[in-house]
């Protein structure tokens, strides 16, 4: 299956010289979904995942049905100010924007190997943050995974020492 047949390119969003790539039609897609969860529960299946954590919103969307396939639980990294108990939280800057990720403290319990799901990997703000998230519980990375890497913005360079897996390259 072509996954790439399933994303549409929307130009100029959210603001001038942006290329959006949107995986709206992918999602809408039942073999198209079904397709890319199962791609990525097969690269993490070996490797003893306890948990997965996808960053707000679009990274729930791929962590979910990940951590459904893999048997384990999912946990949410959320911005600023929509998780009610005790947080930690880290600051980060992305291909348009800055903002503040938290974690639940008891989300991630030390020693726990994570795998990070989210639908894209731009600059890697984003990824990077969660990985500080996972990393001040006392979680291990054990793995990345993204439906979509954006070549161009070198977020890989910022995360290169984890194992990573993309279904698409732009
Ligand atoms: O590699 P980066 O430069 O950090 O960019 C990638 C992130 O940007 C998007 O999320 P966004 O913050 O736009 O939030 P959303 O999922 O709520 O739309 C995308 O879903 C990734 O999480
Ligand atoms: N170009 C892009 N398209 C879709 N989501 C994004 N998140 C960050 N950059 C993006």
């Amino acid at each position: 299956m072509n996954l790439k047949d399933y994303i549409t390119d929307v130009v100029d969003f959210p603001e001038k010289g942006i290329i959006f790539r949107d995986i709206s039609p992918l999602m809408q897609d039942g073999d198209a979904y079904r397709f890319a969860v199962n791609e990525i529960v097969e690269f993490a299946k070996d490797l003893g995942v306890d948990k997965v954590v996808g960053p707000e919103a679009r990274g729930f969307m791929v962590g979910c049905p990940v951590a459904v396939g893999l048997g384990c639980g999912f946990a949410m990294a959320r911005k600023k100010g929509k998780l009610p108990r005790e947080t930690v939280e880290v600051d980060y800057g992305l291909e348009y924007g800055e903002a503040t990720l938290q974690l639940h403290s008891d989300a991630v319990k030390p020693g726990e190997k994570v795998l990070i799901c989210d639908d894209l990997l731009a600059t890697g703000g984003t990824t990077l943050a969660t990985v500080e998230l996972i990393e001040k519980l006392g979680g291990e990375v054990v793995g990345l995974a993204f439906l979509i890497e954006l070549m161009d913005l070198k977020g890989r360079d910022k995360i290169e020492k984890y194992t990573i897996k993309t279904l698409m390259e732009y």
